[in-house]
């Protein structure tokens, strides 16, 4: 699903260059009419509607057991994402890399923006903390906090942290990433979520948890991020379980940075995914070829 603004070909256009790939093509994402707000939440049935589509979407594509990429659009999209893919894949773990907790509920949200709130949509232990919205009467938590795990945050709310504790949801901050290195995280991460190695993974990468020296096209850029690097290593290392079921690309926003900033984003977020569908910095030989 393409955001509703015209999205940078560079990121519709990713060159899949491993692996078959089937465009289902964008959303038909129409706002919903007279969408007052909910106290501070903005255009909760636009939103709610557009990810009630995406989850139809993405049950529909991983239930025909291939691998759903959702390009947002802001990371909202998450809240449809993961709803659907929990209809085929109910033993989902979720691999959350991004600057922010995206954890507030419409009651803690200091904006008031849904993209802020996704995961306290799909949690099981959120419902107690959270509230019913417009446009989300179909959603029901899918996600338990032990099946979580956060990976790049530094721009945490208090109410998020608060959560975090409380749920006990396992968390590599950027503190994090810097303390064990990105080999001893995703080695700690997936041991934790998915001991056995066995649990279909969902991916969802808001493109802020790269440092935004590599993705400045983005809503809410947050300083000492992700390198290039720790990004390929952990496309590579999820792309090397063979269980990644869902991706989420989201938060590339085109119009808010220069020519030059765009490009650097395009860039940057095509060879990210590209990592998490089998490109490998060692190389790769696709299947039949024979030396020369
Ligand atoms: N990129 C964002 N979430 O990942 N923006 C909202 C965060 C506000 N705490
Ligand atoms: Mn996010
Ligand atoms: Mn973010
Ligand atoms: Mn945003």
């Amino acid at each position: 699903m393409e955001s509703k603004k015209k999205p940078q070909v560079g990121v519709v256009g990713i060159p899949f260059s491993l692996g078959q790939v089937t465009d289902y093509g964008d959303l038909n994402l129409e706002a919903v009419a007279d969408d007052k707000p909910w106290n501070k939440v903005k255009n909760p049935r636009s939103v709610g509607l557009a990810n009630k589509k995406v989850a139809e979407m993405v049950a529909k594509i991983t239930k025909n057991r291939q691998i759903a990429l959702t390009l947002g659009g802001d990371h909202s999209v998450a809240i449809g994402s993961i709803y659907g893919h929990a209809q085929s894949c109910p033993n989902l773990v979720v691999v959350w890399v991004d600057a922010h907790a995206d954890l507030n509920t419409p009651l803690s949200s200091p904006s008031g923006n849904i993209h802020g709130m996704p995961l306290s949509f799909v949690i099981k232990e959120m419902k107690k903390y959270t509230t019913a919205l417009p446009g989300f009467e179909w959603v029901q938590p899918c996600l338990s906090a032990k099946d979580l795990v956060f990976i790049g945050l530094r721009d945490v709310d208090e109410a998020e942290r608060a959560f975090i504790n409380e749920l006990g949801i396992q968390c590599y901050s950027m503190q994090e990433v810097d303390k064990y290195g990105i080999q001893n995280v995703m080695e700690r991460a997936l041991r934790t979520i998915d001991p056995n190695g066995v649990r279909p993974i969902h991916l969802s990468f808001d493109v802020d948890a790269l440092d935004p020296a590599y993705a400045p096209a983005t809503g809410t850029p947050v300083h000492g991020g992700l390198t290039r690097r720790e990004a390929y290593y952990i496309a590579e290392e999820i792309a090397g379980t063979g269980r990644l079921s869902c991706l989420d690309t989201v938060e590339v926003n085109p119009l808010l940075s220069t020519d030059e900033g765009r490009q650097v984003t395009i860039n940057s977020t095509v060879d990210v995914v590209s990592h998490f569908f089998g490109k490998r910095r060692e190389g790769n030989v696709s299947d039949g070829y024979r030396v020369p």
